[in-house]
C-alpha cells in the first residue's frame, strides 16, 4: 500500500471517514451507558497512550495515520463529528474519535478507493459440475497453485491468466461480489439470446439517484426494466442508416477542422502532444451537431467566440462527468450518505452540461418543426415524440451527447496507433480514401480490427433474468455474467493469428468465418449501443481526412498515442 497519496485521494478518504462516523453514530443502539472496558479508556485506551506518544514523532505518526500531524490537526471534518457532553456521560473528544476511526478503517478504505495501485486478490471458485460437487479454489491462499494477485485496472490480463488455469467459464469473487466470467463466444451467445425484452445491465446507481431526485427523468444508460425501455425508444432512431448519413457532410467539415488543428497545434518536433484530449474535442464537436444540435466550436480558436465560456465549460464538464461516473461506480457507495469527491464531480458536471444543453434545446425549439426536420433529423425525432415531457427530451439529448465522447476518441486513437505501426495497411487505406471516399469498406474493416484487438470496454455484462444454461452450467437467475470480449476476441480459436493486425478478415469476400459473438465492441441485442453508426461515421470520416493528407507515422502522433493507451 502506498504511503503518500494525492490531495484528492486524501480528501476522499477523509470524507469517507467522516461519513461513516456520522452513520455509525446514527445507527448504534446502546444497552449500557459506558462499557467497563471503556471506563478505563483514559488510562489504557489507545488514544491516551500510544497516540499521545506518536504525536511527538512526526515520522511514526505519518506511518501510523498516513498523514502528517498538521494534516491531522487541520482536518475540517472535526466539527461534523463533534458529540455533546451530557450530565450522565462525557463525550469523547473529536480528536479521539477521529484518531481511532482513521486507524481502524483507513486501511480498508484505501484498499477500496485507491485507484493507482489497487491490487485485488481474486477469490476464484471453479463452478460446480453438473453432478453438484463443488470444487473450490481460493487464489489468495499463499500455498495454493492458483495463488495470484491481480490489478483491478488490468482485468483483461487477470481474466486471461485465470482462464488459462480454470477454463473458459469460472466464478470470480471481486471485492465481495460474485460474478461469472466467460471467454467463450458460444457462452456469450447463450447469454445474449436469453436476455429477454428488458435486458438487465448493472445500473449506475449514483447517476440514477441523482437524476431521479433532481429531474424526475433518468435517461437510457443508468436504469433497467420498463423505465429503461421507455427511454430506449428515444435513442433508437440513431441506428437508422439514413439518419446517420444526414450528418455526414457536417462530420466531414469538422474532420477538416481537425486536420487544420493538427497543423496549428503540433510542436516544433511535429508532435501533437496529449493527442487524446484533442480527439476528445473532435468527438465533442462531432456529436454536438447531432445532439443538442448546436455546433460547439471546440477546435477553432474560441477566444473571440461569444460562447467561449460555454465551450470551455462543456469540455471540462464532459471529462469530469466520465470521471465522476467511474468513481461512483467502482468505489464504495458512500455517496449514499455523504457527497464524496466522485459524487460531487458527477453532480457539478451534470448540472453544467444540463444547463448548456437546455439553453440550446430552447433555441432549437423556437424553430419550425419542418426546419428542424431538414436540419437535424435526430432532434426532430425527439421533439416530435409525444410520450416524452420536456425533462425526458432534455435528458435523452444529454445522454446522446455524452454517450460516446470518450469511447469514440479512444477508438480513433487506437486505430491511428495500429495504422502508424502497419505501413502496408495504412497505404491500402489511403489509396482507398483517395479513389472513392464514399463507403470505405477497407477503412471500416480497420476500425473493426482495432476494436477486436483493443475494445474500449473489457467486458460486456448482463444479469440473468431466469436460470440460464451457459456452457452446460445452470447459472441462477439474477447472476451477473461478464462475457470478457477483450479476451475472447484475441483468442486463436476465433481469429487466426490474433496478435496480427489484419483488417482483411472483416471484408465480405474474405474466407474468414468469424464467430458472430467473438468480438462485440458495441454489445448486442435490445441494449446494444445505439450510437454505433454515429460513432463509426465520426471515426471513419476523421481517419479518412487524416490519411489523405498525411503519413500517420510522420505526424509522430504515434509516440503520444502509444504512451496513452499503453499498447
Ligand atoms: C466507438 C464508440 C463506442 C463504443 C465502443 C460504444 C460501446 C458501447 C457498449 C459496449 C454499450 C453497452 C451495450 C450493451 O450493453 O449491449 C454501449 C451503450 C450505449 N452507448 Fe455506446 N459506444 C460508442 C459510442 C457511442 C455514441 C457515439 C453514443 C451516442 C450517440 C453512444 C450511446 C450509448 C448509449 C445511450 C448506450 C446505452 C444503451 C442502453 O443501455 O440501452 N455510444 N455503448
Amino acid at each position: 500500500m502506498a504511503s503518500s497519496s494525492s490531495d484528492e485521494f486524501e480528501e476522499e478518504v477523509q470524507e469517507c471517514a467522516a461519513a461513516v462516523i456520522c452513520c455509525n453514530a446514527l445507527t448504534k443502539k446502546r444497552k449500557i451507558w459506558i462499557h467497563e472496558i471503556n471506563q478505563n479508556r483514559e488510562v489504557s485506551g489507545e488514544y491516551h497512550t500510544l497516540i499521545n506518544l506518536l504525536i511527538k514523532d512526526e515520522e511514526r505518526f505519518h506511518t501510523y495515520f498516513r498523514m502528517s500531524r498538521d494534516q491531522f490537526e487541520n482536518l475540517q471534518i472535526k466539527e461534523k463529528i463533534r458529540k455533546i457532553d451530557t450530565t450522565i456521560r462525557r463525550a469523547n473528544c473529536t480528536r479521539e474519535r477521529l484518531a481511532v476511526f482513521l486507524r481502524l478503517t483507513l486501511p480498508q478504505l484505501i484498499d477500496c478507493l485507491k485507484e493507482d495501485d489497487d491490487i485485488q486478490e481474486a477469490h476464484v471458485h471453479i463452478l460446480p459440475p453438473e453432478n453438484g460437487n463443488e470444487t473450490e479454489v481460493d487464489s489468495d491462499g499463499s500455498d495454493d497453485e492458483h495463488s495470484a494477485k491481480y490489478q483491478l485496472e488490468r482485468l483483461t490480463e487477470a481474466v486471461e491468466d485465470i482462464s488459462a488455469k480454470l477454463g473458459t467459464i469460472f466464478k470470480l469473487n471481486l471485492g465481495g461480489t460474485n460474478l461469472i466470467v466467460s471467454t467463450d463466444a458460444d457462452h456469450t451467445e447463450a447469454l445474449f439470446r436469453n436476455e429477454g425484452k428488458y435486458p438487465i445491465r448493472p445500473a449506475f446507481p449514483a447517476l440514477l439517484h441523482y437524476r431521479r431526485v433532481n429531474y424526475g427523468s433518468v435517461g437510457v444508460v443508468p436504469g433497467n426494466g420498463e423505465e429503461w425501455y421507455k427511454y430506449r425508444q428515444g435513442v433508437m432512431p440513431l441506428l437508422k442508416a439514413n439518419l446517420v448519413r444526414s450528418y455526414r457532410q457536417k462530420h466531414e467539415e469538422i474532420a477538416d477542422n481537425f486536420v487544420e488543428y493538427i497543423d496549428k497545434n503540433k510542436n516544433r518536433m511535429l508532435i501533437l502532444e496529449d493527442v487524446f484530449t484533442h480527439l476528445l474535442k473532435y468527438t465533442i464537436e462531432a456529436i454536438s451537431v447531432v445532439s443538442p444540435g448546436h455546433h460547439f466550436q471546440c477546435l477553432s480558436n474560441y477566444n473571440n467566440n461569444n460562447n467561449k465560456e460555454d465551450i470551455i465549460d462543456i469540455i471540462t464538464a464532459s471529462i469530469d462527468f466520465m470521471d465522476g461516473l467511474h468513481r461512483t461506480f467502482t468505489g464504495l457507495p458512500i455517496w449514499k450518505y455523504y457527497k464524496t469527491v466522485g459524487y460531487r464531480k458527477l453532480e457539478t458536471s451534470h448540472k453544467t452540461i444540463h444547463k448548456i444543453v437546455e439553453k440550446h434545446l430552447k433555441e432549437l425549439d423556437k424553430d419550425k418543426p419542418e426546419i428542424i426536420q431538414t436540419t437535424n433529423s435526430y432532434m426532430h425525432s425527439l421533439f416530435s415524440n409525444t410520450s416524452y415531457n420536456w425533462n425526458d427530451k432534455l435528458m435523452l439529448s444529454m445522454e446522446t451527447f455524452l454517450g460516446g465522447i470518450d469511447a469514440t476518441a479512444t477508438t480513433i486513437a487506437v486505430t491511428l496507433h495500429y495504422l502508424a505501426h502497419n505501413k502496408d495497411v495504412q497505404d491500402l487505406a489511403r489509396s482507398e480514401c483517395i479513389q472513392d471516399n464514399t463507403r470505405l469498406p477497407y477503412l471500416r474493416a480497420c476500425v473493426k480490427e482495432s476494436l477486436r484487438m483493443c475494445p474500449t470496454g473489457g467486458a460486456n455484462s448482463r444479469v440473468t433474468i431466469a436460470d440460464t444454461n451457459i456452457g452446460g452450467y445452470l447459472i441462477p437467475k439474477h447472476t451477473l455474467v461478464l462475457p470478457f470480449s477483450s479476451v475472447t476476441s484475441n483468442k486463436p480459436e476465433y481469429f487466426d493469428k490474433p496478435g496480427v493486425y489484419r483488417p482483411e478478415r472483416w471484408l465480405r469476400d474474405s474466407n474468414c468465418n468469424v464467430h458472430p459473438f467473438a468480438s462485440l465492441p458495441f454489445g448486442f441485442g435490445a441494449r446494444m449501443c445505439p450510437g454505433r453508426r454515429i460513432a463509426e461515421q465520426e471515426i471513419v470520416v476523421l481517419l479518412m481526412k487524416v490519411s489523405i493528407v498525411a503519413n500517420i507515422l510522420s505526424l509522430l502522433l504515434v509516440c503520444c498515442i502509444t504512451d496513452m493507451i499503453g499498447i
